[in-house]
């Protein structure tokens, strides 16, 4: 292997060329931070003849972000680059802000680089961002997805992302900023040894680690996560799925080593609920767990009932009680349900109407009948599509073989 470039911009310029060589027309999400800052600069010298545009989302935490948002602007039309600003209307208090602000940003970014008909996004991502991620990941005990570095390219919310900074340095990056005599925003929270990040960041320089080494070791991570990912995919190529069901052959999944079962579990119950989220990990070890010693248990609202010769996966029937229709026809995240009359509604069959819907003829297991969906006017009963086919409506299962794989392959 040659040594990499002494130069950082250079190396960026190359992962440009080679991620973003065909593209017209790239957008770039600034913050103002010094790294992407860096990343505006250098994209600007690249883009030759290319159509390049900015944003910077107000996430209006901290009093002074309109003003920064300002700021990048006329950074950026100074370099003739046009810029806009996202603003952030929070709809909700609940959940982990910064996890809500992040999913915000790359939403609002995601719908302006559509409306813009740009190909894709840089970030601002460097190689101490990988490291840093590394050491606190490892510090926590995670498992192989934890410790992967980001990738240079993923797609998600209908847009691709970039990093081709992953290469580089943030000391460097800032070091060719001062040579230029660019400034940048210093977000205090950077100071905040509150911040995990912040105090592995200390502790990464305090040892004299070297983050190049690091990110390169986060990256090999990578490389090997996603040799499972491809393996996970051909042992799913044993599982049975449809009518709402998986089933995994027992012994080949016995015989497979603890990561491939454990993703193959956790696109399963993903495959069941329609989760955005894998469960978490302490709740899936304990699943696997069940399932070594043949014991039904239940995981996120997915039933997991292990037999001599395979592993059935199942919707929990309590949670698809609790399942309410939604306006899109959609019911339970699972199905979709159209031609539904005037004065029908769908909700689980339940355990208690077993008898009234005959499920015994209908040869599907128990947890299934009082899972699946049954279409009711007020309290009668009217009809179980997946019992006994037929009118008064279309069910379709949301989800087929392809996105067990997909589910699979993720991480
Ligand atoms: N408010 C924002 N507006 C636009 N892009 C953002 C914003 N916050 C982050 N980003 C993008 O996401 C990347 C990574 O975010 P992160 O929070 O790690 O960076 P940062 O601490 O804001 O600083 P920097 O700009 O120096 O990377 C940034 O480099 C930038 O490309």
């Amino acid at each position: 292997m040659s040594a990499p470039h002494p130069d950082p911009v250079a190396r960026i310029r190359a992962n440009l060329d080679r991620l973003a060589g065909d593209m017209p027309a790239i957008g770039i999400a600034v913050s103002g931070g010094g790294d992407s800052v860096a990343l505006m600069h250098v994209i600007r010298d690249w883009a030759a003849g290319r159509r390049v545009m900015v944003a910077t989302v107000d996430h209006g935490l901290r009093p002074e972000s309109p003003a920064e948002a300002k700021q990048v602007s006329q950074w950026a039309k100074a370099l003739d680059l046009p810029h806009a600003v996202l603003k952030w209307q929070r709809e909700s208090e609940a959940g982990n802000l910064m996890a809500n602000a992040r999913d915000a940003r790359l939403r609002l970014l995601a719908g302006w680089a559509q409306r813009n008909g740009l190909a894709a996004v840089a970030l601002g991502h460097t190689a101490d961002d990988q490291a840093e991620t590394l050491m606190m990941r490892l510090g926590r005990g995670s498992g192989i997805d934890g410790l992967a570095a980001m990738a240079e390219w993923r797609d998600a919310f209908g847009t691709r992302w970039l990093r081709p900074m992953l290469t580089a340095g943030r000391a460097e990056l800032r070091d060719w900023l001062r040579a230029r005599e660019v400034g940048w925003i210093d977000d205090p929270s950077n100071e905040n040894e509150d911040f995990d990040r912040i105090r592995f960041r200390r502790a990464i320089e305090g040892l004299g680690l070297d983050v190049a080494a690091l990110a390169r070791a986060a990256a090999h991570i990578g490389e090997a996560r996603d040799a499972l990912s491809h393996y996970a995919a051909l042992a799913a190529r044993d599982a049975l799925i449809g009518r709402g069901r998986i089933v995994l052959p027992r012994q080949a999944f016995s015989t497979s080593p603890p990561e491939i079962r454990r993703r193959l579990v956790v696109a399963a119950c993903r495959w069941i609920t329609g989760a955005d989220y894998p469960p978490r990990r302490a709740a899936t070890m304990h699943g696997l767990q069940a399932i070594a010693s043949g014991n039904r248990v239940t995981l996120d609202g997915t039933l997991i009932e292990p037999s001599a010769s395979e592993i059935r996966f199942v919707r929990e029937p309590a949670a698809a009680l609790r399942a309410a229709a939604q306006e899109d026809g959609i019911w339970d995240n699972r199905w979709r349900i159209s031609g539904l009359e005037d004065g029908l509604r769908v909700s689980a069959l339940g355990p208690d109407n077993l008898t009234l819907a005959r499920w015994r003829q209908s040869g599907l297991p128990r947890d299934e009948a009082a899972a699946s969906p049954a279409i009711w006017r007020g309290d009668a009963l009217v009809a179980v599509p997946l019992l006994r086919p037929g009118p008064p409506v279309e069910i379709q299962p949301l989800r087929g073989a392809a996105e067990f794989r997909r589910m699979v392959m993720a991480h």
